[in-house]
């Protein structure tokens, strides 16, 4: 399989990019929340939401942390979304004061699903494509529609050969 196919564009994200664009949304996020500023919780949407969850509690010191487990891509091919494991409902009320985290905004399907169910919630992503962005309040880097972003828990360093390698 053409690892790229049918994106034009390949946007690859090291460990050290996602922790800064993890910060720098979580610095967005200081103070925003509906309780003098503060958020009662983060829910992180799984797999891919937990790594840029992760440091975004510890920067806003919030200890409180749940999961939406939500599945809409078979690799690179989207399925209809669906929750495969909801957060805990008493925490999450209408979603008040919650901070629902996730790498990345594509169709904006998995964030229209959670949504709906949490309509009071707050959006973010770190990356966010055009088609996604009515469905996200805060993101930090847009990409293009035709552009697959690579995450660095999808990847692994491996030898290239020189431009003026032997054929
Ligand atoms: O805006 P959308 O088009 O719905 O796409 C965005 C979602 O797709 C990816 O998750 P995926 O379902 O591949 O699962 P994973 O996080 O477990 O890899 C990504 O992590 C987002 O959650
Ligand atoms: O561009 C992407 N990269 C990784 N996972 C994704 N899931 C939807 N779009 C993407
Ligand atoms: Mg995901």
């Amino acid at each position: 399989m053409d690892d790229r196919l049918p994106h034009e564009k390949g946007f690859h994200v090291s460990w050290d990019q996602i922790h800064r664009d993890s910060r720098a949304l979580a610095w967005r996020l200081d103070g925003q929340g509906p309780d003098d500023g503060n958020w009662r919780a983060i829910v992180a949407i799984t797999r891919g939401g937990m790594a840029p969850a992760m440091i975004i509690a510890r920067e806003l010191d919030i200890r409180v942390i749940d999961t939406i487990s939500v599945k809409s891509y078979n690799h690179q091919d989207q399925v209809e979304a669906k929750v495969l494991k909801a957060p805990d409902a008493g925490l999450m009320g209408d979603g008040t004061g919650i901070l629902v985290i996730d790498d990345l905004v594509d169709s904006g399907k998995t964030l229209e699903l959670v949504r709906k169910l949490y309509p009071k919630a707050h959006f973010a992503t770190v990356y966010a494509k055009p088609k996604g962005r009515p469905q996200v309040d805060s993101y930090i880097t847009e990409v293009s529609q035709d552009t697959w972003i690579f995450f660095p828990w999808d990847m692994a360093l491996q030898y290239v050969q020189p431009y003026r390698g032997k054929d």
